[in-house]
């Protein structure tokens, strides 16, 4: 004779994976990760605090590329040129060049870009309005010892 099995019988005592251990196998896999790739695992918190673009504090204030990174939106655009961090969000819709170009570029450097589309003296003057800071010297390419020399970016 078959025996039927009915919902009741079956065992519902099967082992349930234990949560806690998951979790911290989760975090030594990020862990890991982290140690081969920092790059590859973002768990940075925002370190940031606002500052109006073109202000004397922006002058002094330090800001690192991957902080850069967070702003890559239309809305919150922010570009590395020689250095220094600019928030162009409020500019995209003015630039001359247009807005998707310098898209492109959010959250990243555009100093090649900048240089090679042959911005006039005036561009690169009108940079200091959306300036609020500038890479650590770890970071910068142009303006650091033994850094790349260009005799015409600004001071
Ligand atoms: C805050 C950053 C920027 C400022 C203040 C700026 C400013 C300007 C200004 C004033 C012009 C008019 C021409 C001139 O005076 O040189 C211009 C044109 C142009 N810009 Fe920018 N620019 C910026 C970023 C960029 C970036 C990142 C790119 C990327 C490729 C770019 C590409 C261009 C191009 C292609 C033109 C020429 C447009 C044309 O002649 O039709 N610009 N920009």
């Amino acid at each position: 004779m078959t025996t039927v099995h009915t919902t009741n019988e079956v065992n519902l005592s099967a082992p349930t994976p234990n949560q806690d251990a998951d979790l911290d196998l989760m975090a030594l896999t990020m862990a890991a990760l982290r140690f081969v790739n920092p790059w590859s695992v973002n768990t940075e918190q925002k370190q940031w605090t606002e500052v109006v673009p073109g202000s004397p504090e922006a002058k002094d204030r330090t800001i690192t590329l991957a902080e850069v990174a967070h702003h890559d939106t239309p809305d919150d655009c922010w570009i590395v040129i020689y250095d220094r961090v600019y928030d162009i969000s409020t500019f995209l819709d003015e630039h001359p060049g247009g807005g998707d170009i310098m898209l492109e570029y959010a959250g990243r450097d555009a100093s090649t870009a900048f240089r090679s589309s042959g911005h006039s003296r005036m561009a690169v003057k009108a940079l200091d309005r959306f300036l609020v800071g500038e890479l650590p010297l770890q970071e910068r390419l142009y303006r650091r010892p033994g850094g790349i020399k260009l005799s015409d970016i600004p001071e």
